[in-house]
């Protein structure tokens, strides 16, 4: 069946484009192109009219026709791109619809067929999906390493050799006398193969961060200046400010970009002993809120007290926390924070000490490394990457303890577990999962 969809968005823009794909896209979309020959050049931007069933011109844009198997999908695809009216794009699409070999596309159905015609393998057709929905730069360039298969290549790193171990024990066990000898060393390759499972598996928490952000809380004692440095860090002025303590009192939350990496910072209400009924509410959703966050942001006044900042500090639970010591700008006493590690001292007020309170977070979120050299392995994978690290770890414990059969029978799952990954094992109900999260047209 030959599907049909507008590959960009229904909004008005500069150039619209209406897709097709599969056998019967050169003939269709030659019906609304009257000008195109019957056998138009392969990638050839030719320049049309668009006509509507009376053969009345609705608009003059390109025709694009991409040969099988040479396209996106792997099938016969044509591209009409017209001037980007959503109203105009409703016709054209509308028009090829009429077709009764033509049908509207699914969700991710164009990238599920290039998947389908081995044009790319899952982790690629995934990285397409992460690429549209990237938003910070460092999204875009992890899904575009995916993209050109650097998931693909790791994935592939564990999946042969573990393939080419399944066949050898299987060889043994169904052809003892051939294939001899052929199980040797079945454990040390188990056991490599397993942390090799486990170190990608590792890299699932830095996929997170990159694909949705980093939330990091700024909290402490009333007026310390968290808004103030909120302020300073969002580069604009989202928040109250006030000489009055317990001034903030709902949470506040602003995306920022910092190295390519996407942040959400929070500004929270101040804590104190005795608070308002309102100001009580706002404290609960500042607990809440601490709960919630990659790293929280200490940040204490000059008067606090190395008892009080630890005070705080077990406010903030399991949740990491980076002491700041605040308005270093009238800070002439000595500061408690001079004790503290990381020493830093910022200024909401005059902006000092911000870079390497920006370097601090970055460091610690990331630890070492590019944001964008991160292998984006999603939940999915992560949950098949450790089925699979499982399975070998049973593996390793037969391959010293147990029948050949067993042994075989672990490795096998695990082999199973990694082609959910890359696709090479996988059921038409998690493709169905899979694409059901793409947009139409993509
Ligand atoms: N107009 C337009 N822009 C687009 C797409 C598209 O389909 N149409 N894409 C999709 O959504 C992406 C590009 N992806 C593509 C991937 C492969 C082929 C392709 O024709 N591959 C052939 C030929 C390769 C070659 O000549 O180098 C092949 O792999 O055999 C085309 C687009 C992004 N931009
Ligand atoms: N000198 C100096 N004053 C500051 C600085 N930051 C904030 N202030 C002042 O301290 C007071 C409190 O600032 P806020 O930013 O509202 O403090 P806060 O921690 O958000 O306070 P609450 O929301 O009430 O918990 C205001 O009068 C600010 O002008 C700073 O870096 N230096
Ligand atoms: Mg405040």
């Amino acid at each position: 069946m030959t599907i049909a969809a507008l590959a960009t968005a229904p909004a008005a823009g500069a150039v619209g484009i209406l897709r097709l794909s599969g056998p019967a896209a050169l003939e269709v979309g030659r019906r609304l192109a009257p000008g195109i020959p019957e056998a138009p050049v392969p990638r050839h931007a030719y320049l049309a009219s668009f006509v509507d069933a009376g053969g009345r011109t609705l608009d003059e844009g390109l025709f694009l026709y991409f040969r099988a198997p040479h396209s996106f999908t792997g099938e016969d695809v044509v591209e009409l791109q017209a001037h980007g009216s959503p109203r105009l794009l409703q016709l054209l699409l509308a028009r090829v619809l009429e077709d009764e070999r033509v049908r509207p596309a699914r969700p991710g159905e164009f990238t599920r067929r290039a998947f389908l015609q081995g044009r790319i393998d899952l982790t690629r057709a995934e990285a397409v999906a992460d690429l549209v929905a990237a938003d910070s730069e460092a999204a875009v360039r992890a899904a575009a390493a995916g993209l050109s298969g650097a998931l693909a290549l790791r994935v592939a790193s564990l999946e042969e050799p573990l393939r080419a171990l399944h066949a050898d024990l299987e060889g043994v066990l169904n052809f003892p006398e051939e294939a001899e000898g052929a199980d040797e060393g079945a454990g040390p390759r188990v056991a490599a193969l397993r942390s090799e499972a486990e170190s990608l598996l590792a890299e699932a928490g830095r996929g997170r961060l990159v694909r949705r952000g980093a939330r990091v809380a700024l909290y402490g004692p009333v007026n310390a200046g968290k808004s103030t440095l909120f302020n300073r860090l969002v580069g604009e002025a989202r928040a109250l400010v006030d000489a009055e303590p317990g001034t903030t009192r709902d949470v506040l939350e602003a995306r920022v970009e910092w190295n390519g990496l996407a942040l959400s910072l929070l500004d929270t209400a101040g804590l104190r002993e005795t608070p308002g009924r309102i100001e009580a509410l706002g404290i609960a959703r500042t607990r809440e809120a601490l709960a919630s966050v990659d790293l929280a942001l200490l940040v204490l006044p000059p008067e606090a007290t190395p008892a009080e900042a630890e005070g705080w500090v077990k406010e903030a639970g399991a949740t990491a926390v980076l002491r700041v010591a605040g308005k270093c700008d009238v800070a002439a006493l000595p500061h408690a924070a001079a004790t503290w590690e990381r020493g830093l001292r910022v200024s909401g007020k005059t902006g000092e000490g911000l870079e390497p309170l920006r370097t601090a977070v970055l460091s610690h979120l990331w630890g070492e490394g590019t944001p964008a050299a991160v292998a984006l392995v999603s939940e999915r994978h992560a949950d098949a990457l450790r089925r699979a690290a499982e399975a070998l770890g049973r593996a390793h414990e037969a391959s010293r303890l147990s029948t050949l059969e067993v042994l075989s029978g672990e490795v096998g799952l695990a082999l199973e577990a990694l082609g959910e990954v890359s696709g090479t094992s996988v059921s038409e109900a998690l493709l169905d999962a899979i694409f059901q999260r793409f947009c139409i047209g993509k």
